[in-house]
Order: structure tokens, then C-alpha cells, then sequence
């Protein structure tokens, strides 16, 4: 690993922009790079393609990043070469705890190939789908794959799963395919929060420029790139350990909601599912892998880089193996994917909130800020379930299990059924909500139906700088202007300060 010439520590933070250094990056190999928060990476390809994660670069166009680890990949014969230098990033200089050096390396060990092979493979159905929906009536009905391959990515935490999402995903839409990909992992905000698991057609490439290298969110304003339309599951934290409950219930919601998305639109029906996931890894997570499976009806499950996985999951999946309704695939895992640190985790989290609410260098936003009387508004807060189960431990034994008469225990039943997953905020103070994301639901503030606000879906984001308690109000950021919905609003337990 290299570092910068010319780049001095920030002695003189405006002049300290460093000589420009050009790499050559031979065919099939990839030059990784990590770029610190506090610095910022100016990068043209001058000659040949170069691809970050299945996106191509543009040629003689200075793209910049900050805060990634990434690499570019050289995926033809003419190669690729690249001229970057770096500049001081000043928001963030003064994060203490990395030094503003970049370190980059060229390596030709990369699974990009395996990768391709596996895209491939995946089109070859896509073509089978597409082929059998042309010719819908005359083909035996029972053979016939009706819909593009669903696929499932597992495998260890950071193995570099979204990474073969991204790719995957890039490939099938340079194929005109309009894939939906699927991001459960509630610590990464793709196409929305941290926080949230969505799933998304992917009709444009990805915006290598923004935060997480997905692209814009539907906030206000014209965007570079087409903004996505996600649909978006609250779960309100950002590790499912947290009330795995309410996550498989989300996740199940979002399966439902995704294949009918899927049955509505002939060419996102020909072209599939693109599953991203947490790190399931263990047996214990064996139970949310098989709810993922039956909830998106996955028929491709691929392990990254761990055999004592793919042979463990190939025996839990041995009767659908049998009836050929599922495929289980394993591939190598990069030698280039980093282990992230919680700092990074968390960094890179805080800027996603902030560029959904600002934007970015090419396309500041100006969000809007008003006032809201608290009293007005309904508000409700994820249980963490742990805090649950040690609140039931207080009940007078054999309470739940009192008799009732049919028509108040459904009443009751109904009630229940959220206070696993939701309890509405009956004090608005300023530890409960301050620094707070909110979810907007689509639940009107009369409608107190349990089941409504579990099975709705997110319609944007705000955030609450400051609670004054005794005047009842709330300080409010909105990421458009106008009058702020009158609907249920989910307190998350995802944190910013402004
Ligand atoms: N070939 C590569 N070269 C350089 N960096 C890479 C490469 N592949 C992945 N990375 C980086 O490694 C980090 C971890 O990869 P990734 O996020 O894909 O893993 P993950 O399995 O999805 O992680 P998690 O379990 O946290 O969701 C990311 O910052 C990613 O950009």
C-alpha cells in the first residue's frame, strides 16, 4: 500500500491538494482504493473502462469520493487508465481517529470472473422467463419459469454481500434488465434510511458519487440520476437482533408486497430478485434465512465464501433441492472486501441522513424546517424486544391466561397484537423523541388500527433537532416543503444531530 505524495496532514489545509498520480490498471484486474472521511478523491479515467462494482465510469469525467472502499475493475482487453490526486475534505477534518492518507493497491486476484460467470448464469434464466411469458399460452404451464431467477446473497458479515448485489444488479440492468433489488439489512440505507429494508426496480444505474454508491432517494428537487422509487418497511433499528420479531414480520410484509410488484410489470418479471442481506451466518439465523426463502419464494441461494454454510443450508434445503425448486450456489469471497469498524458504520450512516435531507456537492437540497405542537400528532416507538420481555416478567403469574369472553378478547387480541412491535409514545419528551429520525407512515392519525400501521409502508423521512417540553413543541426537518401529513409518525431509534 502507497500513500499520497504531497499530501501534508493538513498543516495548510487549502494548498494541501496533492500531485495527480496515474495507474494503469491491466485487463481483469482491480486497483483498490480506501479514501478516508477527512480527505476527498478527485478520479478520471483517461483510457479504456474501468467499472466500480459493476458500474462503468465515465471516460475524461472527475467523479469524487469520500469515505468508500471501493475498487475499480478492469473488465477489457485495452484495460484501464486512471489519474487521481486528493484535496482535504473540511467537514470532516477534524475526525481524529484516521489519518487523511489514502492507500490503494492493484491486485489481479479478484472473483470478478466467477462474478460475471454468475450473471450469466442468472441471465439465462432472465431469457427463459422472458421466452415463456412471450409464448404464454402454448408452453406446458408446469415446466415453464414464469418469472426472472430470485436470488438470494448469504453469507458472514462484511463478505462483501451488497458488493455482489451491486454487481449483479449493474450487470442485469446493462443487459435492459430492470431487476428488484432487495436490501435487508437495516444498517444500510439503500434507497432510504438506515433503518428501513426496502426493495427497489432498478431502471438507471447506480450513482457511484453518492453516499453508498446507490443513488438519489425521492426527496425534493430534480436529481442527476432518476430517482428510484423504493418501497420502504420501518423497522426502526439497524441490528435485527433488536426485535427479530418485528423484523421478520416486516421482512415477511415486504416479500408479499415485492412478488406483487413483481406479477404487475412484465419486464421486473422477467428480470427478478437481487437479495441483499445481514450476516446470517450461524445456525441460529438458519430461522430467518427459511423465512426470507418462503417469503420472496427464492429459488437461488448464493453463499459467499463460507462452504460450512452452503453444506449446512444444502441439508436444511434438501426436499426443495430434490424437487429442483431451489439452487444453492456457493462463490469466493474478495480479497479486497474490508473489515468496517463501527465508526466507519455509524459515519457512513449519519452522511446518508444528511444527504437525504441536503444533498450533495452536485445537488445541495434545502430542507425545510418548521415547528410542530406535539399534542397534535400521534407517535409510536419500536419496542426493543428485550425491554419487552423483561416487562412481561412483571406480570402476577397467569394473567395472560385469563378466560375472556369472545368479543372483548378479539378487541384485546387486536390490541395486543402490536405491543410486540410498537408502543405508542404517551410522553413526547425530549429524551424520547430529540435527534430522532421519523418514519411518516401512510396511517392516517385516526386510524388506530394495529394491523394498518404494521402493514404500511414508509413515505419519507423527517428529523427532530429539539423538543421544548413545557411549550409542547417540536423543532422539525422535513426533506420537502409544504404542510407536514397529518398521519402516524414512527419514532425510530436511529439517532442524528444536525
Ligand atoms: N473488491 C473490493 N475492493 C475494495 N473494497 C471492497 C471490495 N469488495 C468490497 N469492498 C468493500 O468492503 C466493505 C464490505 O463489503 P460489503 O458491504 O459488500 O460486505 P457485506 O457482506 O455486505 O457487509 P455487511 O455484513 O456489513 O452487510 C465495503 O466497504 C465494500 O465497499
Amino acid at each position: 500500500m502507497s500513500s499520497i505524495p504531497g499530501f501534508n496532514g493538513g498543516d495548510n489545509i487549502e494548498e494541501s491538494s496533492s500531485q495527480p498520480i496515474e495507474i494503469e490498471i491491466p485487463y481483469k484486474a482491480e486497483w483498490r482504493f480506501e479514501v478516508p472521511f477527512k480527505t476527498i478523491m478527485k478520479l478520471t479515467v483517461l483510457e479504456g473502462t474501468g467499472e466500480i462494482f459493476g458500474t462503468e465510469l465515465p471516460s475524461n469525467v472527475q467523479v469524487q469520493f469520500s469515505g468508500v472502499k471501493y475498487s475499480v475493475y478492469s473488465p477489457l482487453p485495452d484495460g484501464c487508465k486512471i489519474s487521481y490526486f486528493s484535496v482535504p475534505n473540511k467537514e470532516n477534518y477534524n475526525i481524529s481517529s484516521e489519518d487523511g492518507e489514502i492507500s490503494e493497491y492493484i491486485s489481479e486476484e479478484t472473483p470478478m470472473e466467477q462474478y460475471l460467470n454468475l450473471h450469466f448464469a442468472l441471465e439465462l434464466y432472465r431469457q427463459q422467463a422472458t421466452l415463456s411469458n412471450l409464448n404464454n399460452s402454448n408452453i406446458d404451464q408446469q415446466n415453464s419459469k414464469k418469472l426472472g431467477p430470485k436470488v438470494l446473497i448469504v453469507g458472514n458479515q462484511q463478505s462483501g454481500k451488497t458488493t455482489l448485489a451491486k454487481i449483479l444488479s449493474s450487470y442485469a440492468y446493462k443487459m435492459d434488465r430492470v431487476p428488484i433489488l432487495v436490501n435487508l439489512n437495516p444498517q444500510d440505507g439503500c434507497f432510504a434510511l438506515p433503518g428501513s429494508i426496502t426493495s427497489t426496480p432498478i431502471s438507471d444505474s447506480f450513482d457511484l458519487q453518492s453516499i453508498n454508491g446507490w443513488g438519489s432517494t425521492l426527496t425534493s428537487g430534480t436529481t442527476i440520476h432518476n430517482p428510484k422509487q423504493p418501497l420502504v418497511k420501518n423497522y426502526g433499528f439497524t441490528k435485527i437482533q433488536e426485535n427479530l420479531e418485528l423484523y421478520k414480520y416486516q421482512v415477511s410484509k415486504l416479500g408479499v408486497a415485492t412478488l406483487s410488484r413483481l406479477e404487475d410489470d412484465l419486464s421486473i418479471k422477467n428480470s427478478g430478485l437481487i437479495i441483499d442481506t445481514p450476516g446470517l451466518s450461524s445456525k441460529d439465523d438458519f430461522l430467518v434465512i427459511e423465512n426470507i426463502v418462503s417469503d420472496f419464494e427464492v429459488d437461488i441461494i448464493v453463499v459467499i465464501g463460507n462452504e460450512r454454510l452452503s453444506i449446512d443450508l444444502r441439508k436444511k434445503f434438501k426436499h426443495k433441492l430434490a424437487s429442483s425448486h431451489l439452487e444453492i450456489l456457493k462463490v469466493h469471497k474478495s480479497g479486497g472486501v474490508v473489515e468496517l469498524e463501527d465508526s466507519f458504520i455509524r459515519k457512513t450512516q449519519e452522511d446518508t441522513i444528511k444527504e437525504y435531507f441536503n444533498g450533495d456537492y452536485r445537488i445541495p437540497l434545502s430542507p425545510f424546517k418548521t415547528e410542530i405542537e406535539l399534542k397534535n400528532f400521534v407517535f409510536y416507538k419500536p419496542v426493543e424486544l428485550l425491554e419487552y420481555m423483561s416487562s412481561l416478567a412483571f406480570l402476577p403469574a397467569g394473567d395472560s391466561f385469563t378466560p375472556e369472553t369472545s368479543e372483548a378478547s378479539e378487541v384485546k387480541k387486536e390490541d395486543n397484537a402490536l405491543t410486540k412491535y410498537y408502543n405508542e409514545l404517551t410522553e413526547k419528551t425530549s429524551s424520547n423523541l430529540e435527534n430522532s429520525i421519523i418514519a411518516i407512515t401512510q396511517v392516517s392519525d385516526n386510524n388506530k388500527s394495529p394491523r394498518d400501521l404494521l402493514n404500511t409502508c414508509v413515505l419519507g423521512y423527517a428529523h427532530i433537532s429539539k423538543v421544548d417540553e413545557t411549550k409542547g413543541k417540536a423543532k422539525i426537518l422535513l426533506p420537502f416543503p409544504g404542510a407536514f401529513p397529518k398521519n402516524i409518525l414512527i419514532s425510530t431509534n436511529v439517532k442524528y444531530a444536525e
